[in-house]
C-alpha cells in the first residue's frame, strides 16, 4: 500500500480506493447487464469483454502538484480483483454461506458461492476469474512460461497418478469417535502416515510422497503435519461427489493420449481431414474412428459411457440449459401437437427431460442400432413407466428420415427436429448430408417446423470472458483429436447452413449463462 501510493496522504488514498473500486463496481454491474441484455436478445457474449479491453488501458490519476500519474495495467487489474471479492464476500454472506480458506478445515465449503447464487453473482466470479488470469500473465515472466507449463504438466500428471491409484478414496473424511477424541485439532481432516497410505494403495512410498506433494501446489491434498497425508478441502469435495474424481479419471487418463497425440497426427496425415486419421487413431493405434473402437471395445465403452453420464450432470452441460434456454419453443411444441424427433439421441435423456418438464411433448429418439437396442432394453420401460410418451427408432442420420414408429405417424403439425452434440462431430461434408435429409424433413412438417441445434458457438478470439473461452476452445481441439471434426463460430454456423441448403436459416441463438453449447434455433424458409 505504502508503495503503491508512496505521493498521496491518507484521506486521498481513501478517496482513490473508493474512486477505483465504484469504477470497477461499475464496470461489474455494466458485465451483468450486458449479460442480461446479450442473453435476451440471444447472442452468446455474456462476459467481461469490457474489463479485458479495459485492463489495458491505464486511468490518469492526479496527486498534488505532480504530473497525472498512470497506473499501470497491473494495479488496475488489482484494484478491480479487490472489489469482485468484496461483491461476492457480499453476496455469499447475504445467503449466510460461510467463507473459503485453503487450510485443511472441513468446514470450508466446496464452492465459492452458495448453490442458490443468482447468476448477477455467478457472473462476478468469472470475472474475478478472468481479472485473476490476466493479473497472473501481468506478473509472470517470459522466462518463466516454460517452467510453468511442466509445472501444470506435471500436476496433471500427479492428479492422474492419485486418482488411478485411488488414494482420495483412501483418506478418512472424518475422524472416528476413538480418533476424534485422541485428535489435537478436530478441525483439520484426519490425516495418516505416507507409510500406511503407500502399503494401503500398493505404491512405493517415495512416489507417493513426492507426487502428492506436487498436486498439493494445485490444492489437491494436504500435509497438515510433518510426513503425513490428509484430504484438502477440494481433494475432499471431490471423493464427496464421486463425479468429480470419475471426470478427473477420465480426463487425466483416458482421454490424455489423444490430447499428446497431435503432433503425431499431423505428422503423419497432414491435412487428410477423414475421421480414422485423429489424434485418437494416433494415441490408440487403431485404424477405426471413435464411435467404432469405443463400441469394438467394452472396457472403454464403460469409461465413455460413465463419462458422457458425469457430463451431463455438470454444470455447463446440464439438461437444465435445454429446458430453459428455449422454454417458448417446446411449451409451443407441446401445445401443438407436433412431434420431438431427437437425433442422435442416445438413451433418450434430452428428451425424457423435455417431456417431464413440458407435458404433451412427445419424442422419438433415434441412434445408431446397438445404440438403441440397449436403450430399448434399460431405458425405455423406465421411461414408460413414468408416463412418457419417448419411443427409440433405429436411423442412421445419413439417410433420409424413416417412417414415423406406430402412434406417432402424424406430420405436419410443426415437428422439431433436434440435434445436440452431433453436429460438431462431423466436418463439413458429412454435417451437410445430415442437414440436407432434415431440411427434407421439416418441409413435410409445417410452416411451424423447426430444427433445434444445441452446440457450442465459439467466440471470436478474445471476443468475452477468458476462461470461458478456453473451456470452449478445449472442446474445439477435443472434437479435432477425436473425429477430425471441430466446434463453430456464428458465422460457421450460417456458412454451414447456407451450404446444406438455402432456405435453412438461424432465427435465434440463445447462450444460457454457464452452458458450454446454445441453443440455435432454426427455420426452413421458402427461397
Ligand atoms: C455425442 S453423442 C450425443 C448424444 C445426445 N444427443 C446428447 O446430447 O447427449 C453422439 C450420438 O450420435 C450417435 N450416432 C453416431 N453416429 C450415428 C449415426 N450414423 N446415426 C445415428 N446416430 C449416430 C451416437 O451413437 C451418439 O449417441
Amino acid at each position: 500500500m505504502n508503495r503503491s501510493f508512496g505521493r498521496l496522504n491518507q484521506s486521498q488514498v481513501r478517496s482513490y480506493v473508493r474512486a477505483l473500486t465504484e469504477t470497477s463496481r461499475s464496470c461489474t454491474s455494466l458485465v451483468a447487464i450486458q449479460i442480461k441484455q446479450r442473453h435476451n436478445s440471444g447472442s452468446r457474449k455474456y462476459s467481461s469483454s469490457s474489463n479485458r479491453e479495459n485492463a489495458s488501458k491505464p486511468t490518469p490519476t492526479s496527486s498534488p502538484g505532480s504530473k497525472p500519474a498512470a497506473k499501470t495495467p497491473l494495479q488496475l487489474l488489482a484494484a478491480r480483483i479487490a472489489a469482485h471479492a468484496d461483491a461476492l464476500a457480499a453476496a455469499a454472506s447475504e445467503r449466510s454461506h460461510p467463507a473459503r480458506s485453503l487450510s485443511a478445515k472441513p468446514a470450508t465449503p466446496a464452492s465459492l458461492l452458495p448453490a442458490n447464487a443468482p447468476i448477477s453473482a455467478r457472473s462476478e466470479q468469472l470475472a474475478l476469474r478472468d481479472a485473476l488470469a490476466e493479473a497472473t500473465l501481468l506478473a509472470t515472466d517470459a522466462s518463466e512460461f516454460v517452467p510453468e507449463l511442466a509445472v501444470r504438466n506435471n500436476q496433471f500428471a500427479s492428479v492422474r497418478w492419485l486418482c488411478h491409484f485411488d488414494i482420495p478414496s483412501l483418506l478418512p473424511l472424518e475422524d472416528s469417535e476413538h480418533e476424534a477424541a485422541a485428535n489435537d485439532e478436530p478441525s483439520i481432516f484426519p490425516s495418516l502416515p505416507y507409510s500406511k497410505v503407500s502399503s494401503l494403495a500398493r505404491v512405493p512410498e517415495h512416489q507417493l510422497r513426492s507426487i502428492a506433494r506436487m498436486a498439493m501446489l494445485a490444492g489437491f491434498l494436504s500435509e497438515p503435519a510433518p510426513n503425513r497425508l490428509s484430504h484438502s478441502p477440494l481433494s475432499a469435495a471431490m471423493v464427496r461427489q464421486p463425479e468429480l474424481l470419475e471426470w478427473a479419471r477420465f480426463t487425466t487418463g483416458t482421454s490424455a493420449p489423444m490430447v499428446g497425440a497431435m503432433v503425431e497426427a499431423t505428422e503423419r496425415w497432414g491435412d487428410d481431414r477423414s475421421i480414422h486419421r485423429t489424434a485418437y487413431n494416433a494415441a490408440w493405434k487403431t485404424d477405426l474412428p471413435l464411435f467404432a473402437h469405443v463400441a469394438a471395445n467394452p472396457e472403454l465403452q464403460e469409461r465413455y459411457a460413465r463419462y458422457m453420464r458425469v457430463m451431463t450432470r455438470s454444470r455447463g452441460m446440464a439438461l437444465g440449459h435445454l429446458l430453459q434456454g428455449w422454454r417458448e419453443g417446446w411449451e409451443s411444441l407441446a401445445r401443438r401437437g407436433g412431434v420431438l424427433v431427437d437425433v442422435g439421441g442416445s438413451a433418450g435423456h434430452a428428451s425424457a427431460a423435455l417431456a417431464r418438464e413440458f407435458p404433451g411433448i412427445r419424442a422419438v429418439v433415434q441412434d445408431r442400432e446397438e445404440v438403441v437396442a440397449r436403450a430399448k432394453r434399460d431405458d425405455a420401460p423406465r421411461l414408460e413407466g413414468e408416463g412418457l410418451k419417448v419411443v427409440f427408432q433405429a436411423h442412421d442420420f445419413f439417410e433420409a428420415q424413416p417412417e414415423r414408429p406406430r402412434g406417432f405417424e402424424d406430420e405436419g403439425k410443426g415437428d422439431v427436429y433436434f440435434l445436440r452434440q452431433i453436429l460438431h462431430d462431423w466436418g463439413d461434408d458429412k454435417c451437410i448430408t445430415i442437414l440436407r435429409h432434415l431440411a427434407a424433413a421439416l418441409e413435410r412438417a409445417g410452416p411451424d417446423a423447426r430444427l433445434v441445434v444445441m452446440d457450442t458457438v465459439l467466440p471470436s478470439p478474445g471476443e468475452g470472458s477468458r476462461t470461458v473461452e478456453a473451456l470452449l476452445r478445449v472442446r474445439d481441439l477435443t472434437m479435432q483429436q477425436a473425429h477430425n471434426a471441430h466446434e463453430r463460430s456464428r458465422e460457421e454456423w450460417e456458412e454451414l447452413l447456407a451450404k446444406a441448403h438455402r432456405g435453412l436459416v438461424i432465427k435465434k441463438i440463445v447462450q444460457p449463462f454457464d452452458s458450454l453449447m446454445a441453443v440455435i434455433e432454426i427455420t426452413l424458409e421458402a427461397r
